[in-house]
């Protein structure tokens, strides 16, 4: 697990887990803002946007594909994706071999690169999030909210969307949490497959609800300009990033997504156990 988890508790405590979370709130805000002050640049993302530059590699995918493949290629060589809270946006089929000896990870989950929704996560960031949080720009070039900033807009998605896929997929830390602290609670819906039922066992509705509190105060303050008295400027139509944008994100996509994250860990928990193994934990009414 990354920063502000208290190293003195398992990274499997839950209450460690969600100061982790609540830590990747403030640099997704910070993020998002970053990304806000460029235009939206919709050519990055079509397959033909750069066609002209990129074909010529051979390369068939859009802007942004393409650097997140150069990325990804250097990240993996510093053997960022054997880190089992992160996850490749490029088919690991397509990322070279760590030039770096492998580390020690404790075997905390179960298959921990069998699930990757980032697919989904570059879906609705596209589609739903940069178009609303991007200023609108007069044309440059002849086309529409084009600021030209290509290398520079296409590095802030890449980090926002890296740090958006770490927040979801920490759903299987929660989930292996959840599980350990009252596996029969689990076994029955697992066996027998209720994905319904597996997801009222991990939501927490006070836990969400807090964070959406937090999370809209958290980016009323950090995106706003400080007045002459020190404080923030509220409503002031200069605020770096939306508000009400960032609880969106979170309400609509991210939240969601970290709960599907949960269920699909669980419904292949007991994967690769004996039926004594399973038996045992049938019957664990509490953690080990
Ligand atoms: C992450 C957790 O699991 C669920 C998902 C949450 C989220 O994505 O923020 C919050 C509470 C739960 O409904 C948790 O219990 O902390």
């Amino acid at each position: 697990m990354t920063s502000a988890s208290d190293p003195s508790s398992s990274p499997l405590d839950l209450e460690n887990i969600r100061r982790t979370l609540t830590r990747l709130e403030d640099t997704i805000i910070f993020l998002l803002i970053e990304r806000a002050q460029f235009a939206h640049n919709p050519r990055m993302y079509t397959k033909d946007g750069f066609a002209d530059v990129l074909h010529r590699d051979g390369f068939t995918g859009s802007w942004l594909e393409w650097l997140l493949r150069e990325t990804e290629t250097s990240h993996a060589k510093i053997r960022r994706y054997d880190s089992p809270d992160e996850h490749p946006f490029t088919p690991r089929a397509d990322l070279p071999a760590p030039i770096l000896p492998p580390l020690n990870y404790p075997p905390l989950l179960v298959d921990p690169t069998g699930i990757n929704v980032n697919p989904a996560i570059v879906t609705f960031y596209l589609d739903s999030i940069v178009p609303s949080i991007t200023r609108t720009v007069t044309d440059h070039l002849g086309k529409a909210n084009d600021d030209g900033n290509y290398g520079s807009a296409g590095t802030r998605d890449i980090e926002c969307l890296q740090a958006i896929s770490r927040r979801i997929h920490c759903g299987m830390f929660v989930s292996e949490s959840k599980f350990l602290s009252h596996p029969a609670a689990f076994v029955p819906h697992i066996l027998n497959p209720n994905p319904d039922e597996l997801l009222a066992l991990i939501t927490k509705p006070a836990v969400e609800a807090a964070l959406l509190v937090r999370l809209e105060n958290k980016a009323r303050w950090y995106g706003a300009e400080l007045g002459p008295d020190g404080e923030p400027v509220r409503d002031s139509g200069k605020e770096k990033v939306s508000a009400e944008e960032v609880v969106r994100l979170y309400r609509e996509y991210i939240i969601p997504l970290t709960k599907d994250v949960e269920v699909e860990y669980l419904l292949h928990r007991l994967d690769g156990l004996s039926q004594a193994e399973i038996d045992a934990l049938a019957a664990q009414q509490g953690p080990a």
